[in-house]
């Protein structure tokens, strides 16, 4: 097949070994922008991720009156007074289409917001909703989806809001981050099945309070920001350990030795879960002062999981569990469905579609390995899908992956860097 059919996924030899550094977290380097784009002065922020997304949330925010500027590898974030009529687009980022529109309600003016075919399914009626009820004026034709406009006068009552983030935790961090802008802060609580991604929600809070913001968390479900400035401040960005999944899983499945430099002694992100997740599954994982280095040990072996708090990482493990000596069971990611696509769907299609068996349940996925064979494997627009592909192809002959370009969402160089490490 030629290349514009599939990107040929290249085969592992042997054991896959190596040394790799992935750029910066997509869900940190958000973060920053958005809290300095709203702070109290000029911040500096290095190691800041260059990728689809966060050039969506860059673009975003200077359309808001933002002055963002690089002198070599850092990134000057100068807050302004914000201002419409500006047009958002959100690609297919959730943390642009839920993040930002909290912020376009400080503007005075117009922000209108659209993004890809496919980020118009992914839903936002319970972050508009919550808008609307801290007192903003929002137009979404009734859809609760893309398009939708906010209409800003400058500032924002806020207070107290109920909403359902059972679907997506980016429902509670959007109004974590901009809630001490508001007038009365915001007091968020949480009424419906359990909240996913809670690594996610510490993540925002911790990156508040470095940043002088009172948030209380301590009651189950609810989040109290006061009222009151975001500090700027300078910070270097970790790198994207979730972007580094794909890269410890060829170490898994082949039996060799991958080290992910400048992994963070501690971190709020969901991927610092990852050296316990493949330790369940056989491997070994242990700390240098290089990195986190994981070994495999020749048998991978099949795991029960519940992945509901680290629901992104969910792509790569399946296909890890597609290899092992037994059933998998991942748990808890119902709301994968949401996602870039729905990928407990794609998922299954993809390994089915390979001689796989993978069945959907209510809330994830079964996985009872089977013998592989080459063939297109769909991506979907989908980053993760594409990592996924890429981790099966190390053990398949003829693997072709469809628009590799998507893992540009936020690893534009995921192919060399993938290139480099199995060949
Ligand atoms: O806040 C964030 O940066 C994210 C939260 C999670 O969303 P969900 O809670 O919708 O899974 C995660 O899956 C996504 O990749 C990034
Ligand atoms: C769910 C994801 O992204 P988003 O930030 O677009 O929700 C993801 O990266 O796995």
């Amino acid at each position: 097949m030629s290349q514009e059919q599939g990107w040929a996924a290249p085969r592992a030899e042997g054991p896959v070994s190596g040394r790799i550094t992935v750029p910066g977290s997509k869900s940190i380097s958000n973060r920053a922008l958005i809290l300095a784009a709203i702070a109290d002065g000029p911040s500096h922020l290095t190691g800041l991720l260059a990728a689809r997304d966060t050039t969506l949330m860059r673009t975003a925010l200077t359309s808001l009156g933002v002055a963002i500027a690089d002198t070599g590898s850092t990134v000057t974030v100068t807050p302004g007074s914000l201002k419409g009529p500006a047009s958002v687009d959100c690609g297919l980022a959730g943390t642009v289409m839920r993040f930002v529109p909290p912020v376009a309600a400080l503007a005075d003016g117009v922000v209108e917001f659209d993004g890809d075919e496919y980020a118009r399914e992914r839903p936002m009626g319970v972050i508009l909703d919550a808008l609307r009820a801290l007192g903003v004026q929002i137009e979404d034709g009734g859809t609760g989806r893309m398009p939708y406009s906010v209409s800003g006068t400058g500032s924002v009552r806020g207070g107290t809001v109920t909403l359902d983030a059972s679907g997506s935790s980016q429902f509670v961090s959007a109004l974590l981050l901009a809630g001490a802008r508001y007038d009365e802060g915001v007091d968020i609580r949480h009424d419906g099945k359990p909240v996913p991604s809670q690594p996610h929600l510490d993540m925002s809070v911790a990156m508040l309070r470095e940043r002088g913001v009172q948030v209380d968390d301590s009651e189950p479900n609810r989040w109290v920001v006061a009222p009151g400035p975001i500090r700027a401040l300078d910070s270097a960005i970790e790198p994207d350990l979730s972007n580094a999944a794909p890269f410890l899983a060829a170490a898994v499945l082949t039996g060799g030795e991958v080290t992910v430099t400048g992994w963070p002694e501690h971190t709020t992100q969901p991927g610092g879960q990852l050296p316990e997740i493949f330790t369940r599954f056989g491997a070994e994982a242990s700390w240098t002062p290089d990195g986190l280095t994981v070994r495999g040990t020749g048998r991978v072996t099949g795991a029960d999981l519940d992945l509901s708090q680290v629901g992104e990482l969910s792509p790569v493990i399946a296909a890890v569990a597609a290899f092992a000596d037994g059933p998998s069971y991942l748990r808890g990611i119902a709301h994968l469905r949401n996602h870039e696509t729905d990928r407990l769907a794609a998922l299954e299609n993809e390994f089915n579609a390979l001689g796989g068996d993978v069945t959907q349940t209510a809330d994830g996925l079964e996985i009872r390995p089977k013998p592989l064979q080459g063939g297109l494997f769909a991506t979907y627009h989908d980053h993760r899908m594409a990592h996924a592909a890429a981790v099966v192809g190390l053990l398949v002959d003829g693997l072709l992956i469809e628009n590799i370009g998507t893992t540009a969402k936020t690893l534009p160089a995921f192919p060399e860097l993938w290139s480099g490490l199995v060949s």
